[in-house]
């Protein structure tokens, strides 16, 4: 038989702590000299992202703080209209689309120069339709989901070539139907996610072989009902979001064994300071609390969570309020 790496399940599952996953990402932003914050302001805006929609998604957004971050958020955009993840670093798309999800969200865009943002945007797209993330010209099909999600949330999706965009996209499609980062790279549950949901915003879903891919999505699930993000790799609870947010765009959410997701999902809880981490007993962090919530509210709607767009990873009732209608295979 082939080793897999897995792990053991405990026989007790904890139930949803809402509560103490509201009280941990609320606190992680507070105490600014605690130094897990310290090491994250390279990515700040993310983290933000992160937390405040899994704050949303408990219905704790009214605890946040909205004036001080709609301040930061300002602050971050720089003269070239791009955003950055802390105050005087440099733009990147990545949290250039952070940035745009937060005041999404809080229904602030009026904050930022929008107008400069789009050109910013539309600046980093390439002659063979891919985009690079910053000045430094580092190409990734992640950069091209960044992209098109900002600009369809800012409602100017028209700003750059769109069907240069999915050209590039589907070059970095594999036999195995899944996608890499670059054209020839390997499959990876991330970057399918990027792909599967730039093709959704822009409407190509027909482009893609879903029962191929749908394959090997499943495939991912291990006897701890945990996901993998590539064959052969330990479980984590942010794959559980990568995987489920695609499957559920194909149309193939059933094909998961859902009761054992869900009960990995929950052993990943940190039942005394609250959040989540990749594995049961690991560090949490505000990204696998996102995660492993996004992840639990796609599962089962009787979580008191409220829905997650599976393209946007964003609350439904948010990209409702915009009027968008990212596609779908039924
Ligand atoms: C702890 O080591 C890492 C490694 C990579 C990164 S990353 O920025 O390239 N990134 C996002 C990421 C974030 C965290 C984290 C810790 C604390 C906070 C506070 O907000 O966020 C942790 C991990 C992580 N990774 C790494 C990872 C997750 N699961 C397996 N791994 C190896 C993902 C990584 C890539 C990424 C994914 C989505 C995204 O929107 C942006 C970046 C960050 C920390
Ligand atoms: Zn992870």
């Amino acid at each position: 038989t082939t080793l897999r790496h897995d792990i053991e399940l405990p026989n007790n599952i904890p139930k949803l702590l809402i509560e103490k996953h509201a009280n941990y990402l609320i606190s992680y932003g507070t105490n600014k000299d605690e130094y897990n914050y310290s090491q994250t302001e390279h990515m700040r805006m993310s983290g933000m992202y992160w937390g405040l929609t899994a704050l949303d998604l408990m219905g704790k957004l009214e605890q946040t703080n909205k004036e001080e971050v709609l301040e930061f958020i300002r602050q971050c955009q720089n003269d070239n209209g791009g955003i950055s993840a802390s105050i005087q670093h440099d733009p990147h798309l990545l949290y250039t689309l952070s940035a745009v999800q937060i005041l999404c969200i809080y229904d602030a865009l009026d904050v930022i120069n929008v107008d400069k943002v789009i050109s910013y945007v539309k600046e980093r797209q390439q002659p063979d339709g891919s985009f690079v993330g910053d000045q430094w010209g580092e190409v990734d099909v992640r950069f091209s989901f960044c992209a098109v999600a900002t600009l369809s949330l800012l409602n100017c999706l028209d700003a750059i070539d769109v069907e240069k965009a999915v050209q590039f996209v589907l070059k970095c499609m594999n036999f195995d139907g899944g996608f890499g980062s670059k054209p020839g790279s390997e499959s990876h549950a991330g970057l399918i996610y990027c792909c599967v949901g730039l093709l959704s915003i822009t409407g190509h879903l027909h482009l893609i072989d879903a029962d191929r891919l749908g394959w090997w999505l499943c495939e991912r699930q291990l006897p701890s009902g945990g996901l993998n993000g590539r064959p052969e790799k330990l479980p984590d609870v942010c794959y559980s979001w990568w995987v489920l947010s695609a499957l559920t765009i194909l149309g193939r959410l059933h094909w998961i064994d859902k009761k054992g997701l869900m009960d990995y999902i929950l052993i990943c809880q940190d039942i005394e300071t609250g959040g989540f981490s990749d594995r049961p007993g690991d560090m949490v962090d505000p990204f696998h609390t996102l995660f492993g919530l996004t992840a639990l509210s796609l599962l089962d709607k009787n979580f008191s969570l409220k829905p997650i767009n599976p393209t946007y990873c964003m609350p439904e009732y948010i990209i409702d309020r915009l009027g968008l209608k990212p596609s779908r295979l039924d």
